[in-house]
């Protein structure tokens, strides 16, 4: 039988590459040749270059929501980032492209449409992204996590599914978790998820609180890159890192409570794994509102409560993570009567169709 080819895209932020990641671990590598077109510099070009699975960098544009002189700089890139795309994709010819979305996305699906391959894309949000947005019209399937997120599309062709989850964030060892932190068993573990690029706010307020969350908690911080500090180095019971990778399940699996941005992907894992979470959600000001939106939704299930980034200060949050604490077995017993749909499962179906 020959291989076919199938050709992913997403980036910009690792919430545009884990689902990816996610899928590709879980195809037939004895019928499909996978390859990957992201940006020259972004994360995803680091995240898929730690495989095997060969990475074409192209030009992007950011696709910001505002005027800026940039923008133009930006029509440019994207136009170059459509040739580069249209040659990669002429060359391997693949039956099908796999987006999941974020800027660098687009061109690779505006050349795909030029070149008739069909498109499938995956909107982890409640409300679509720009870059989903655009390249929707020239889909051919559309999967999305949250079922309120249907409405955005059309409905033939658009499946509600969940969320791709990578499959060795079920496998942690609490244990191994614990060995890797250097952390006993005694307090409980909190683990603060600022987004796969980090949170400012998030990081200066968990920081100004230290004395107080480390005589209740050992404390994971992922503060994102270039936000270590150096002064915290030594603190007990304190871990910071800017992106774990490999240790994740095991941290996840040793973690008790965990402080998150209100990025679809992290929040959808915490919920498989039943961790009781206080969503601090990007703001309106730095943001469409996507991630106030996915809280709000997690908060009405009874899976979270949210901290609106505006009220974040050192009494809120450990007044909110108090909360939590006492209510810890509610929100596990909300997150153990959720229906864990089978996303990982229907795209590879879907995919295995071609
Ligand atoms: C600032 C921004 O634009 N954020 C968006 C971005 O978030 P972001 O990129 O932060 O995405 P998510 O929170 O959805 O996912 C982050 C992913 O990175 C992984 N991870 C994170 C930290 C770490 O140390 N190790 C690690 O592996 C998480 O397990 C998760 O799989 O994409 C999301 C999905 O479209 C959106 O909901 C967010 O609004």
């Amino acid at each position: 039988m020959t291989k076919k080819t199938i050709m992913f895209t997403g980036g910009g932020s690792a919430g545009h590459v884990t689902p990816n990641m996610a899928i590709i671990n879980e195809l037939d590598n004895s019928k499909w040749d996978i390859n990957y077109i992201g940006s020259k510099k972004g994360i995803e070009k680091e995240l898929i270059e730690k495989t095997t699975i060969p990475y074409f960098g192209i030009s992007s544009g950011k696709l910001r929501r505002y005027i800026d002189f940039e923008n133009i700089k930006d029509i440019f890139r994207v136009l170059k980032g459509c040739f580069e795309a249209r040659k990669i994709l002429k060359q391997l010819k693949p039956q099908l492209v796999f987006s999941k979305g974020g800027f660098v996305s687009v061109p690779v699906i505006v050349a795909a449409r030029t070149l008739r391959i069909p498109i499938f894309i995956h909107e982890s949000d409640m409300t679509p992204g720009l870059a989903n947005k655009i390249s929707q019209r020239f889909t051919t399937l559309i999967f999305t996590s949250f079922e309120e997120t249907k409405n955005f599309f059309p409905r033939e062709k658009t499946m509600v599914i969940g969320s791709p989850i990578r499959k060795e964030i079920f496998n942690g060892s609490p244990q191994n978790g614990r060995i890797f932190l250097g952390f006993h068993e005694r307090l409980p573990v909190l683990t603060i998820m600022g987004g796969s690029l980090g949170a400012k706010k998030i990081n200066e307020v968990v920081r100004e609180s230290l004395k107080e969350l480390t005589s209740k908690y050992q404390i994971v911080h992922l503060c994102g890159k270039g936000n270590l500090d150096k002064n915290l180095m030594g603190v007990s019971g304190y871990k910071q890192y800017e992106y774990v990778n490999d240790e994740l399940p095991d941290i996840l699996a040793a973690t008790n409570i965990v402080i998150t941005r209100g990025g679809s992907n992290a929040i959808f894992e915490f919920l498989a794994l039943k961790i009781p979470m206080l969503i601090i959600p990007l703001s309106k000001k730095q943001s469409r509102g996507d991630q106030i939106l996915n809280a709000k939704s997690f908060e009405e299930k009874g899976y979270s409560l949210t901290l609106e980034e505006e009220h974040l200060n050192r009494k809120s949050l450990l007044s909110f993570l108090n909360n939590i604490e006492l209510n810890k077995e509610s929100f596990i017993m909300a997150m153990k009567g959720s229906v864990q749909g089978e996303a990982l499962k229907t795209i590879i179906d879907e995919i295995n169709k071609f």
